[in-house]
């Protein structure tokens, strides 16, 4: 028997995440991602039947920990995951997509300018070359680097009592435990696993969530040193 690559329709449980209006933008983005997303090789072919499950919903669903009117950044957004659903289903919060690979940035632009989304920005760099010149309410990243490289990557990108909200699933608790020197020399001020998704999407997501503190925006092992 083959399997079908043709893209579903959005589940009924859509419509409890997005409104009328987000769900109308976030059909559009699976077929972007369905279409010139997979030609472009930015999705696997084999995604496309689980667009909506594995991606679109499980990333939607991070809204639950996104506090109201913050900005954010998407590290390492790749094809829009999770910073564009994130954009779609919150206009209030203000979405910097940062992303190294042009292949990758044209695509989100071209995705931006289709859905007519006005809280979104796309960055070509990477976050360690954006440390110190931005600061930001949140950061998130879903499948970019371990917890201990993605810490030194955000937290100078993070105002005090900013948030990174690392997407992480099963491997949580073993990633956390390995950045335990990386938490203490930035001086993090809580770091806790949060469960969002609960009754919506089959696992429901598990996310770092770490709050920066006063020291966050330096090293402070580096500090040290000086
Ligand atoms: C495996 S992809 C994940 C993409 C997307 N977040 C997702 O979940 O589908 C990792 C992404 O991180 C980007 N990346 C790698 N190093 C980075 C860095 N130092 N700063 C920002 N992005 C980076 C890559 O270009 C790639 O698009």
């Amino acid at each position: 028997m083959t399997e079908s690559n043709e893209l579903p329709e959005a589940p009924p449980v859509a419509r409890e995440i997005f409104t009328d209006e987000a769900l109308e933008r976030a059909q559009v983005f699976a077929e972007l991602l369905a279409g010139p997303g997979v030609v472009r090789g930015l999705l696997g072919p084999r995604e496309v039947p689980r667009i909506w499950d594995r991606h679109l919903l499980n990333c939607a669903v991070l809204e639950e920990a996104v506090p109201p009117d913050s900005t954010l950044v998407d590290i390492g957004s790749g094809a829009g995951l999770p910073g564009l659903v994130l954009a779609i289903v919150r206009p209030d919060v203000t979405v910097t997509l940062l992303e190294p690979l042009l292949r990758r940035t044209v695509f989100l632009s071209e995705c931006v300018e289709t859905l007519k989304l006005d809280n979104v920005e796309v960055l070509r760099g990477r976050a360690e070359e954006l440390a110190r010149k931005r600061v930001f309410d949140v950061a998130t990243a879903r499948a970019v680097a371990p917890l201990d490289r993605l810490l030194s990557w955000s937290m100078p990108l993070l105002r005090e009592g900013g948030e990174l909200l690392a997407m992480k699933g099963e491997r949580a608790q073993e990633e956390l435990e390995a950045a335990r020197p990386q938490l203490e020399s930035f001086g993090v001020r809580h770091v806790e696993l949060v469960t969002v998704g609960r009754g919506k999407v089959e696992p429901p997501a598990t996310l770092v969530r770490v709050v920066a503190g006063r020291s966050a925006r330096t090293d402070t092992r580096r500090r040290r040193k000086r």
